[in-house]
């Protein structure tokens, strides 16, 4: 296995890219660590895949160095490279068993007999195809068919990283929670480096300890999802994450003052000087709470999503989210509060630190 570290590059498809729009990943300097589990998440088109296949090397970054520990891999093949990739829908031998399936890349690597035997039953084991491993993969359901490419994917121990492109997609609701706890045990224990491309919030942040946040062709954030939930440091990463994301409200800031239209609140510490500058106070549902006192609000709607209500209501003519207990009777005269505590500034959507 290898630390991945990305150095300054950059990725067009187009022959001549002039403009930051012309590339489909702006640069990116960085390092997987050597057994971490990451998950790439953003929205379709942000640049997940582009990124995953320059580490596999199905792609050439038109700009900049891949390399694995020290060594430059940024013209090697994925053969060269030694890494397993499983994709968004099935690559399976249908003429093979399902055993076959997984004996061949380790086959192809000259394992001893023995040893492909015990990975091979020990795979099968984790995927849940143990039973019928004899059967020929061309009559198996596309969600089996699913789990041979897992399977296939974790079968060798000798790889620099495990690449998943949305391997999920395929796989029903119910099966999907199960696998994916399955590859967080499998991490754990065996301590591959994975990368794991999604745009679901849930999959990303139950299977990474570190979740890269892409936007645009940038990363705008790598961080743990506690890091990713308390500190976006994008206004994207606030509104991505969560559920609802985060209230973002339009302000002008004069020192630890915040105003909102008409009214003033507290910053947790001093902004700088933000003049000319597109300023957003940040503050997650969880940390907004309906009230007697503080700005007035009017309430549009009242959702209830079972251990607590989310109260959708206006503040000066935007729209915001409320958290509120399961029991929690709202005033006649509605105000919302923020926590201090739960506040962030954005300065032009990039988080500003706080002085004293
Ligand atoms: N072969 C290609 N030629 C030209 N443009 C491409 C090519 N592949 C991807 N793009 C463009 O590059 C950008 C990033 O695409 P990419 O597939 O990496 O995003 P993604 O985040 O993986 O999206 P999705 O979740 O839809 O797969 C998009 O604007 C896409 O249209």
């Amino acid at each position: 296995m290898a630390q991945i570290t990305f150095d300054r590059i950059r990725h067009s498809y187009y022959p001549d890219p002039q403009k930051p729009e012309d590339f489909a990943l702006r640069e990116i300097n960085h390092s997987f660590e050597d057994g971490g589990a990451y998950a790439l998440l953003g929205p379709s088109g942000c640049g997940k895949t582009t990124l995953l296949n320059i580490i596999s090397g199905l792609l050439q970054p038109s700009h900049g160095h891949l390399r694995f520990d020290d060594q430059d891999v940024t013209n090697l093949s994925t053969q060269e490279r030694n890494i397993a990739q499983v994709f968004q829908f099935p690559v399976v031998y249908d003429t093979m068993s399902v055993y076959e399936n997984l004996a061949f890349p380790l086959r192809n690597r000259n394992v001893p007999k023995q040893i492909i035997d015990a990975k091979v039953k020990e795979t099968l084991e984790m995927i849940g195809l143990s039973d019928g491993a004899h059967r020929k993969a061309r009559r198996l359901t596309a969600d089996k068919k699913q789990k041979i490419s897992l399977g296939r994917g974790l079968v060798r121990s000798d790889v620099n990283a495990i690449l998943f492109d949305e391997p999920l997609t395929v796989i029903d609701p119910h099966m999907k929670w199960e696998l994916r706890s399955q590859l967080k045990k499998l991490h754990r224990r065996f301590g591959h480096t994975m990368i794991y491309v999604t745009h679901d919030q849930t999959e990303a942040l139950t299977f990474a300890d570190q979740v890269v946040v892409m936007y645009e062709g940038q990363v705008v954030q790598i961080g743990t999802p506690a890091e990713l939930f308390e500190r976006p440091m994008h206004t994207f990463v606030g509104y991505f994450i969560g559920s609802p994301g985060m209230n973002l409200l339009p302000v002008d800031t004069d020192g630890r003052m915040a105003r909102i239209g008409d009214h003033s609140v507290e910053l947790p510490g001093a902004a700088p000087d933000l003049a000319g500058r597109k300023t957003d106070l940040g503050i997650r549902p969880e940390f907004t709470r309906i009230s007697t006192s503080g700005l007035p609000v009017q309430i549009r709607k009242v959702e209830d999503v079972g251990r607590h209500k989310i109260i959708r209501a206006v503040l000066d003519g935007q729209e915001i989210a409320a958290f509120a207990g399961e029991d929690e009777s709202l005033p006649a005269d509605p105000h919302v509060q923020f926590d201090t505590a739960g506040m962030n500034l954005y300065a032009d959507s990039w988080r500003v630190e706080l002085g004293a």
